[in-house]
C-alpha cells in the first residue's frame, strides 16, 4: 500500500475512534469533516472520467462523452422521480461494487466472479455503516421509505454480510493480503460503531476515492499535461469545480422547501446521479488497466 494511502487510513480510523469515544463532539465538526472529505477526494476522484476513457480525447469524442454522462445522469434522475425505491436499490447495489472494487486495486481477478467478490466486500462495510446508526439512516431515508430492524437482526446482517464477504473471497480469489483480512475485521466494525456521517464519509474518502485517485494519477502520470502533482490536480478542477457549484444550487434551492434531513436525502441523491457514470466509466477503465 502506498505510504500516502496508508497515512490517510490510519488518519481515517483515529478519527472514527474520535468520534465514537466522544459522541458529544460538536455537529458542526462533524459536517466540516464531511465537506473536507468532500471537496478534497470524494467530488474529485471522479471528475477525470473522460481522460480515464481516453487521455487524448478529441474534440468530438469528448463532446460524445460528456452527452453520454448526461444521459446517463437524466435516465437516473427520471427513475428517483418517478420510482425512487428501485433507484435506491440501485444505487446501494452499484455502490456496493464500485466500494468493494477499490479493495483490489492492486490484484487480479478473474472476471467471471469479480462481481460477487466486490458486491460482497463493498456490501459488507455499506451495511456496517448505515445498520451502525440506524436511526440516523432511517431519519434520512423516511420520506421515500419507512422500515425497521431489531439491534439482532442488524447486527447478524452485518456480520453476515462480513462472513460470506470473507468466504468469497477465499473460494473465488484474489488471496487474502493481511490489510484485507485487517480490514474485514477492524474496519468493519470500526465504522459499525462510528456516527453515520463519519464513517460514510471517512471510508468515501479514505478506502475509497483516495486509493482511486492514486490510481488514476499513476495511470496518467507519464503524459505531459500530467507529470506532477500540480498538473494532475489541475485536471481535477474543472469537473470537480462545475459539479461542486451545481450541487450547491440545488441545495439552495432545496432550502427552501425541505426539511435538514430531506435535504440530507436529497444530496445523496445528487451524489447517486454523478456516481452513475463515474462508476460505468471506472468499472471499464479498472478492466481494461488493471483488472484484466
Ligand atoms: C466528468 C463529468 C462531470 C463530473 C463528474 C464528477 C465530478 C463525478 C464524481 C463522482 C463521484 C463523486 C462519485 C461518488 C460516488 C459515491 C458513492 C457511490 C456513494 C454512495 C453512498 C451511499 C450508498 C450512501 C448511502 C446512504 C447513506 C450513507 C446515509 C443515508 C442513506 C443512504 C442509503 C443514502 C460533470 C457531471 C460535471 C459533467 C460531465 C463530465
Amino acid at each position: 500500500m502506498n505510504r500516502i494511502e496508508f497515512f490517510f487510513k490510519i488518519l481515517g480510523a483515529v478519527i472514527c475512534l474520535l468520534f465514537i469515544s466522544k459522541p458529544e463532539i460538536h455537529l458542526m465538526v462533524e459536517w466540516t469533516l464531511v465537506a473536507v472529505i468532500l471537496l478534497t477526494v470524494g467530488i474529485p476522484h471522479g471528475a477525470i472520467d473522460h481522460l480515464l476513457t481516453n487521455p487524448q480525447l478529441e474534440r468530438r469524442s469528448f463532446t460524445r462523452f460528456l452527452i453520454h454522462y448526461l444521459l446517463l445522469i437524466a435516465v437516473y434522475s427520471i427513475l428517483w422521480y418517478m420510482a425512487p425505491i428501485p433507484a435506491l436499490a440501485a444505487f446501494l447495489l452499484m455502490s456496493a461494487y464500485h466500494f468493494g472494487q477499490s479493495h483490489f486495486l492492486a490484484q487480479n481477478q478473474p472476471n467471471h466472479t469479480a462481481w460477487a467478490v466486490y458486491g460482497l466486500r463493498g456490501g459488507y462495510f455499506l451495511a456496517a455503516i448505515l445498520c451502525g446508526d440506524l436511526e440516523a439512516t432511517q431519519e434520512i431515508l423516511a420520506p421515500i421509505l419507512e422500515f425497521e430492524l431489531s439491534p439482532v437482526s442488524r447486527l447478524l446482517l452485518v456480520a453476515g454480510f462480513g462472513f460470506i464477504s470473507g468466504i468469497s473471497q477465499l473460494v473465488f480469489g484474489p488471496k487474502f493480503t493481511a490489510i484485507q483480512a485487517l480490514e474485514l475485521l477492524v474496519l468493519g466494525p470500526t465504522l459499525y460503531f462510528s456516527p453515520l456521517l463519519v464513517g460514510f464519509v471517512v471510508y468515501f474518502g479514505f478506502w475509497h476515492s483516495l486509493p482511486s485517485m492514486l490510481v488514476e494519477y499513476s495511470y496518467l502520470k507519464n503524459l505531459p499535461f500530467c507529470n506532477s502533482l500540480g498538473k494532475f490536480s489541475l485536471q481535477l478542477l474543472p469537473f470537480s469545480v462545475i459539479s461542486v457549484i451545481g450541487m450547491g444550487i440545488l441545495l439552495s434551492v432545496g432550502t427552501r422547501f425541505l426539511t435538514g434531513q430531506e435535504l440530507i436525502l436529497m444530496f445523496f441523491v445528487i451524489i447517486s446521479l454523478i456516481s452513475f457514470p463515474h462508476i460505468l466509466y471506472m468499472d471499464k477503465f479498472l478492466k481494461e488497466k488493471n483488472q484484466n
